[in-house]
């Protein structure tokens, strides 16, 4: 079964209007393996000026959103105003909204599941901290996550969603995951999709990995046979988002 790499690459709340014009200069004029679908997440209030200069290529991706159409929700981003502007994905369950913002699995698979009923694609992160690690807690962890997930998507929908597994110890830290590490997580979700949902949809996700992916760490970590791809943090700031990118050539 070949599943289209992917690479996103997530901004978080860095850039500003000098660092867009720039970066997409660089992108567009990269050499970028045709094989990977490339998807980069800018802050909200840039959203609709990246997609209006990103080359064809590269898709663009909201970090948050709320789990409903409308209303009372001060701040919050609406799954339907996306769609409305063209943007196609959105990144959700990130753990810094888990973690910094207080947003539990719950509230997570709200949101995915609206999301998805709009005809958006998520990106649904999941990992666990240190201290689930230490405690040999990680599998029960990142299962609950995915069957908070599962309870409010139907098996059809899993075709419009993408798993993140970023440990939370390797976020931002310069603490990779070895290869060997991620793709045991990779290949338990895997085997636990199929048993949860179906063989179809654990064959065709893509689980990609995220936590201090580098230009120099993304070649080893893609060798992995279920490492689909990365969710980029700090190098997806840099040129070397580029290697990543190009990692499987
Ligand atoms: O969404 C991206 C992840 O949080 C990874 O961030 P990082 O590459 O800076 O560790």
């Amino acid at each position: 079964m070949s599943r289209k790499f992917f690479v996103g690459g997530n901004w978080k709340m860095n850039g500003d209007k000098k660092f867009i014009t720039e970066t997409i200069e660089y992108l567009g004029k990269a050499n970028l393996d045709k094989n990977v679908e490339i998807v980069i997440a800018p802050p909200s209030i840039y959203l609709e000026c990246v997609h209006y200069l990103a080359p064809r290529n590269i898709q663009v991706s909201a970090q948050n959103c709320y789990s409903v159409a409308k209303g009372a929700f001060t701040g919050e981003i609406s799954p339907v105003m996306l769609n409305d502007i063209g943007i196609e994905w959105v990144i959700i369950g990130h753990s810094e909204r888990r973690n910094v913002f207080g947003e539990t699995d719950n509230l997570i698979a709200e949101k995915i599941g609206y999301t998805v009923g709009t005809g958006l694609k998520v990106i649904a992160c999941v990992g666990e901290k240190l201290e689930e690690r230490e405690a040999g807690q990680t599998e029960a962890v990142v299962f609950q996550q995915v069957k908070a997930i599962n309870n409010k998507l139907t098996e059809s929908d899993w075709s419009r969603v993408v798993i993140a597994y970023e440990p939370v110890w390797a976020i931002g830290t310069g603490k990779t995951a070895t290869p060997q590490q991620a793709q045991e997580v990779h290949e338990k979700l895997r085997e636990f999709i199929k048993n949860e949902i179906s063989e179809k949809v654990a064959n065709e996700i893509r689980i990609i990995y995220g936590g201090s992916v580098t230009g120099s760490n993304a070649k080893d970590l893609a060798k992995e046979k279920d490492i689909d791809g990365f969710l980029v943090g700090g190098a997806s700031l840099k040129p070397e988002f580029v290697d990543i990118i190009n990692a499987k050539l």
